[in-house]
């Protein structure tokens, strides 16, 4: 199989093919020839009648694929697994013999541009792209044709998320996974993530620990008085917080003036 290398460098080096290699072993690529399982479901999965349902009522037109496609959300705040739900859930595909892509926005240079990477180091490699219309271009007609699954992290930072969805699912056929952020710093929709749950045909909200009561975290509070929306970063500027902790830290951010501020609100202190 290794020897083929022709088709393997059709899919190029962010696109690969599992046999079932569960994480964090890196993935390789391999012949993207397609086993006929079913497909593994995520949520409730839409049948392949309902597709054509749905194309009948764009026009009568009919799905150009053979294929029903999928769109699959996972939202939720910083830190809360959504990456590693995406990259498990990729591998998962990958390993019943499907064809994956993985693409993040090249804005998020945390940790390089070749990977998707977890908070805690779990990576696979991926396109990272200004803008999802380009990954047609990029990957090649021949080759996007023979990906089954697209994966997309930090989808917050894709602007053409909806219209990208939309043709890869309802028009060639693609199982889409899409994981980002629903809120902002703010609590404010972030992007056009929100925009994709009417399309989605499962959607996962994941939760963090607080990280200073260690309930359940909702939202992400950022550390800093920096008011842009985009600003990359990780737990040097953001942590995960429940709802009472999010409200206390506004007021306090509020409150001090600094542009980096260390917070210490179980003991009410503030330090700078
Ligand atoms: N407050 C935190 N600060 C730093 N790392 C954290 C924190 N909470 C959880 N983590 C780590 O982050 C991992 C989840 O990372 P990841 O899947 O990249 O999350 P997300 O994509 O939702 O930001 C957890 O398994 C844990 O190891
Ligand atoms: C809340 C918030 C986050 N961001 C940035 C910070 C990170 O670079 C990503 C989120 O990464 P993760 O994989 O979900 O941990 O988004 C931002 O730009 N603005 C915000 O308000
Ligand atoms: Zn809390």
């Amino acid at each position: 199989m290794r020897s083929i290398c022709a088709m393997r460098s059709l899919l190029a080096a962010s696109t690969f093919h599992l046999r079932s290699s569960p994480l964090p072993r890196s993935p390789s690529l391999a012949l993207p020839f397609r086993l006929n399982l079913p497909r593994p479901s995520f949520g409730p999965a839409r049948s392949i009648s309902a597709t054509a349902a749905a194309a009948k009522s764009r026009g009568g037109m009919e799905a150009r694929s053979a294929h029903s496609g999928e769109i699959h959300v996972i939202v939720g705040p910083m830190f809360a697994g959504k990456t590693t739900a995406l990259l498990r859930r990729v591998q998962l595909e990958a390993g019943t013999g499907r064809n994956v892509a993985l693409i993040k926005s090249d804005k998020d240079n945390r940790y390089g541009l070749d990977s998707v990477v977890t908070h805690d180091g779990t990576k696979m490699p991926c396109w990272a792209l200004p803008e999802l219309s380009s990954f047609q271009d990029k990957l090649g007609t021949e080759a996007y044709d023979k990906v089954d699954v697209i994966g997309i992290d930090e989808a917050q930072f894709f602007d053409d998320l909806h219209d990208f969805c939309c043709n890869a699912a309802d028009r060639d056929g693609k199982i889409v996974v899409v994981a980002g952020l629903d809120g902002d710093y703010k609590r404010n929709k972030f992007g056009s993530v929100l925009d994709i749950i009417p399309l989605a045909d499962s959607v996962t909200k994941l939760t963090a620990r607080c990280e200073l009561c260690g309930r359940r975290a909702f939202f992400t509070l950022r550390k800093t008085r920096e008011t842009k929306t985009e600003l990359i970063g990780g737990a040097d500027v953001y942590m995960p917080v429940c709802r009472q902790h999010y409200l206390d830290g506004q007021i306090v951010i509020e409150a001090v003036q600094p542009t980096r501020i260390v917070l210490d609100l179980e003991r009410s202190t503030v330090m700078l």
